[in-house]
């Protein structure tokens, strides 16, 4: 039996920085049988593959005038609030979580309903390419067990946190700071025993306002000891800002909470950093934590215009988040246009073009960025040679799609408006780890 399990041949997009975006035509891709990317070459090289790995000709796929990309990565999103996507966008943050957020996640206490909820979105997610997603669950142990079985069962990619939250929160919605720790410990347990690496466990205080200081504290020892990500929220709108400042007025700011809490590191994802002050950017950089821009999000929740190009400017890692339901989309594709049409919302108001984003960088950061960004680059996120292959087989050209190519379209061109007008439809396979999940 070959090595190879999969050939493809044809175009391949993909990125090796922010400014470093290839268009690899005429080429072919092999997996091998760990389900990862044994060879990327110029189709010249075919026949000597060929002889090499022994593989038959009947499984070389020519992609057409489509294109392969690799899988998006999101690098924040609530699944329980995938019930409301689209419901909910009339209040700012801290109303919206109590009028809506908390009484949707407390109905996770029910197992039934986690399995209805969870099984659609990650579905949903597959169907529209997106190969990983970083999750915040609920506060409940078995919803989040849940969550972790069905991204194993139909083989999604993901970083998923059992939330924390023992302060300001409604009464059937908090916990203990002792039973917090102990499901914590057990869900982190939980992951690890999995037979597969395909999901991985996140510390996940929800946010400062949540959480006191010595469960934040205990969540800094747990990650430490484990060797773990955290993720949680920072500066994403002012009332909140304020809040953390009245909170903690013996720290030097909402990002110094987290440092002194043993929460802010190189394995820390910060979902939003709208308010970040300059000494706070300058925390991040030093620390190597990184941001998860959901500018979807913060439009909907009229949280802010976050400066993006500032942190990419200043080398901090930063990846793209679709932060459904504060996002009202789960599709990275929108996620990409909203990154740059809020870069260009800042470019207005800055006067000042270079902060804009164009859609090779956007999609830079739904990909490598994002993948950087949540610390699984060396896995994930392009096509160098033995990274695992999760991978979109894109079509242009597809009955009743959502856009019109013409032959006079370069492939770049049918790229570009795949990005600025693709959905699903043109997704017509997803794959991750080698294996066919659409
Ligand atoms: N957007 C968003 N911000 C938060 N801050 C604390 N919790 C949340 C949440 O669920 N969504
Ligand atoms: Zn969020």
């Amino acid at each position: 039996m070959s090595l190879i399990t999969k050939v493809f041949k044809g175009d391949f997009f993909h990125t090796l920085g922010l400014k470093k975006f290839q268009h690899l035509s005429n080429h072919v891709l092999g997996v091998n049988l760990y389900g990862k990317i044994e060879f990327l070459k110029p189709i010249s090289e075919l026949d000597e593959l060929r002889n090499r790995y022994k593989f038959q000709e009947s499984i070389i796929k020519d992609l057409g005038n489509g294109f392969m990309v690799p899988g998006f990565v999101d690098a924040h999103a609530h699944a329980p609030q995938s019930v409301n996507v689209g419901l909910g966008t009339d209040l700012p943050l801290l109303d919206w979580l109590i009028k809506y957020t908390f009484p949707t996640e407390s109905k996770f206490q029910e197992a039934d309903y986690a399995n209805l909820v969870y099984s659609r979105f990650v579905k949903r997610n597959l169907q529209q390419g997106t190969t990983t997603t970083c999750y915040f669950g609920t506060i409940h142990l078995d919803s989040c067990k849940i969550l972790v079985d069905l991204c194993t069962k139909y083989g999604q990619r993901a970083i998923i946190g059992k939330v924390n939250m023992n302060r300001n929160s409604p009464d059937n919605y908090i916990e203990t700071t002792s039973d917090s720790i102990r499901d914590t410990e057990a869900f982190v347990e939980y992951v690890k025993n999995q037979p597969t690496d395909l999901v991985e466990p996140i510390i996940t205080p929800r946010f400062v306002p949540t959480c006191d200081p010595d469960l934040m504290y205990q969540l800094g020892e747990i990650a430490k000891k484990n060797d773990l990500r955290i993720q949680s929220h920072v500066s994403e709108n002012k009332d909140e800002v304020a809040w953390v400042k009245d909170l903690h007025p013996e720290c030097k700011s909402y990002s110094d909470v987290y440092y002194k809490h043993g929460l802010l590191n190189d394995k820390t994802i910060m979902a939003h950093g709208i308010y970040l002050t300059d000494e706070e950017r300058k925390l991040y950089q030093k620390v190597g934590a990184s941001i998860a821009h959901c500018a979807n999000s913060n439009f909907t929740l009229s949280s802010g215009c976050l400066n993006l190009r500032q942190l990419l400017d200043m080398g901090i890692k930063v990846g793209l988040g679709t932060d459904v339901s504060g996002g009202y989309a789960s599709s990275m594709l929108q996620c990409i246009r909203d990154t740059i049409i809020c870069s260009k919302a800042k470019s207005f108001e800055t006067q000042d073009k270079h902060n804009e984003i164009d859609f090779r960088e956007g999609f830079h950061l739904a990909t490598l960025g994002s993948a950087k960004s949540i610390g699984l680059d060396h896995k994930i996120g392009n096509f160098e040679l033995y990274k695992h292959f999760d991978a979109l087989w894109v079509k242009t050209d597809v009955e009743n799609g959502p856009f019109d190519s013409f032959n006079t379209d370069s492939i770049e061109d049918r790229f570009q408006k795949w990005i600025y007008l693709g959905d699903d439809r043109n997704i017509h396979k997803t794959f991750v780890n080698g294996k066919q999940v659409k």
